[in-house]
């Protein structure tokens, strides 16, 4: 069987369509959480950008990670996957603080 047995997708099933309800509203919560944290970090890259900070802190990121990992572990997440998880939002936003600090300090918008 492939996708091409469901070309209009698979018949729904209950139980499938209250997971995914729940699953649904866990991406919207983690969109939301997102943003929030987007909404720090911006304001953390514009005070960096305005003192001359360097746009990544290597120390502060060991200590996030040790910390991710720990709380994965008790969540029964994996532990490489928090940490992973981290690393692909912390490229994001020193990619921005770079940006910021190259224009003037201030939001693009
Ligand atoms: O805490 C900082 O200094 C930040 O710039 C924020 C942040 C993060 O996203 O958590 C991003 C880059 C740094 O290398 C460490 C942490």
């Amino acid at each position: 069987m492939d996708d091409s047995d469901w070309p209009h997708g698979a018949p729904a099933h209950p139980e499938l369509l209250r997971l995914r309800d729940s699953i649904d509203n866990i991406d919207a919560a983690l969109i939301h959480l997102l943003a929030e944290r987007f909404k720090c970090t911006q304001a953390v890259g514009e005070l960096k950008a305005r003192e001359k900070l360097p746009p990544a802190d290597p120390a502060r990121e060991k200590i996030q990670v040790e910390r991710l990992r720990k709380l994965a572990l008790t969540a029964k997440l994996d532990p490489a996957f928090a940490e992973k998880f981290l690393a692909f939002i912390i490229e994001e936003v020193i990619h921005h603080h770079n940006r910021i600090a190259k224009s003037d300090g201030q939001s693009p918008r």
